[in-house]
């Protein structure tokens, strides 16, 4: 049996005259993994979730779960369950009712329903808790009910449409851990939504980050945060220093003035690229050490770093994340590792990515 759950081949989804939501979307989802899809407000997230749910209909193209086409599926039919924004829980109903709701539906015998609750109760910790009304429930509690009406009827993937959004920091942080935690125990398929970027690094095995009705880019979260596709991506996946150089010879690349090497990702020479190089990965050091010359317009103490503003003399800004201080005014040199710059290409599709790193890491790329 192939390992594939869910596939998107090409789908378009479109509102009357306006420009399409979802734009020839195509996708597979994997078995028992933890996904996210990630990106600004408006972008899709939604959409493809009511489209998996089959809340909405595609204007165009093909969805398949465990091999089989369900455009015409109606939702009470799939496999599937969603956990809302707002938790959707009933008022008037106690815990109990409320995880028991869709299997007194299903026309359960009353000994069934009372195990399959007790076990959806145990799995998200609130066992003992059948007979509190809603109301008497904490925000992360109300979660939880959410998640055990969702996992009671073993549905084979789980929709989370930003489901942490209404919960205070340190509670979120604590519930990203118990979902992930939920998920590898459960091994069901998570599709998880958020706009937050640190949320989709921290929880997924495979995020896809959206835009504008596309995926810009989709991998494990390693691989997103250190070879983003393009400006966007870097943007929006943790913070980037991004100016505009062009290469010299495959391992050599120019920006601001200064020819710099970096890792050679089978790109030509002369060839127009963008660079990324994160806050992290700039050292603070003398002016004759450093490799780029910066002035420090300000710095801001974070906890754990100071986070340092700087300007070349082009009026580049650079930020640093530092442990070392730096004080306004100050002309300090910066250091970076080859490794350190990562180089873009305009305009790249995903698929052109991936065909050019895989070539350059199976050695057939360029010869040094
Ligand atoms: N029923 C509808 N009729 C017309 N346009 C719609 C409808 N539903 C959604 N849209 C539009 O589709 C686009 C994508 O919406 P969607 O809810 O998928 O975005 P999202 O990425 O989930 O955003 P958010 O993070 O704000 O929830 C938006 O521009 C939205 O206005």
């Amino acid at each position: 049996m192939t390992n594939e759950i869910i596939q998107f081949k090409n789908v378009t989804k479109q509102y009357d005259d306006d420009p399409a939501v979802l734009d020839h979307v195509s996708f597979e989802i994997e078995r028992g993994k933890f996904y996210t899809l990630l990106g600004p407000s408006g972008c899709g997230k939604t959409t493809i979730l009511r489209l998996i749910a089959g809340f909405t209909e595609a204007s165009e193209g093909e969805i398949y779960f465990n091999g089989k086409k369900i455009n015409d599926v109606p939702a009470n039919k799939r496999q599937v369950n969603t956990v809302f924004q707002d938790y959707a829980l009933f008022p008037h109903l106690n815990v109990f009712e409320n995880v028991a709701f869709g299997l007194r539906i299903k026309k359960l015998k009353n000994n069934e329903i009372q195990k399959k609750v007790k076990e959806a109760l145990s799995f998200v910790n609130l066992e003992g808790y059948e007979t509190r009304e809603i109301r008497e429930m904490s925000g992360g509690q109300r979660q939880r009910v959410a998640i055990a009406r969702a996992i009671v009827n073993e549905p084979e993937v789980i929709l989370l449409d930003e489901p942490l959004s209404a919960l205070d920091l340190k509670l979120r942080t604590e519930m990203q851990y118990e979902l992930r935690e939920l998920q590898r125990r459960l091994g069901i398929t998570f599709i998880f939504v958020t706009h937050d970027q640190e949320e989709a690094l921290a929880m997924s095995d495979e995020i896809f980050v959206l835009n504008q009705g596309k995926i810009q880019q989709s991998g494990t979260p390693i691989d997103i945060y250190d070879e983003p596709i393009n400006r966007f991506v870097a943007d929006f996946i943790g913070e980037s220093n991004i100016v505009e150089g062009k290469m010299i010879k495959d391992y050599l690349v120019e920006f601001v003035g200064g020819q710099f090497e970096c890792v050679d990702r089978g790109l030509n020479p002369n060839e127009p690229v963008e660079i990324v190089i994160r806050p992290e990965d700039l050292e603070i050091t003398t002016l004759e050490r450093g490799k780029l010359k910066v002035r420090v317009d300000s710095q801001l103490f974070r906890g754990v770093h100071y986070e340092i503003s700087c300007y070349d003399k082009d009026g580049n800004e650079w930020l640093v994340h530092s442990t070392k201080k730096a004080d306004a005014g100050n002309e300090i040199g910066l250091y970076f590792d080859p490794e350190a710059i990562h180089v873009m290409r305009f305009g790249e599709s995903e698929a052109d990515f991936d065909r050019r790193l895989e070539a350059y890491t199976a050695g057939d790329a360029h010869e040094q």
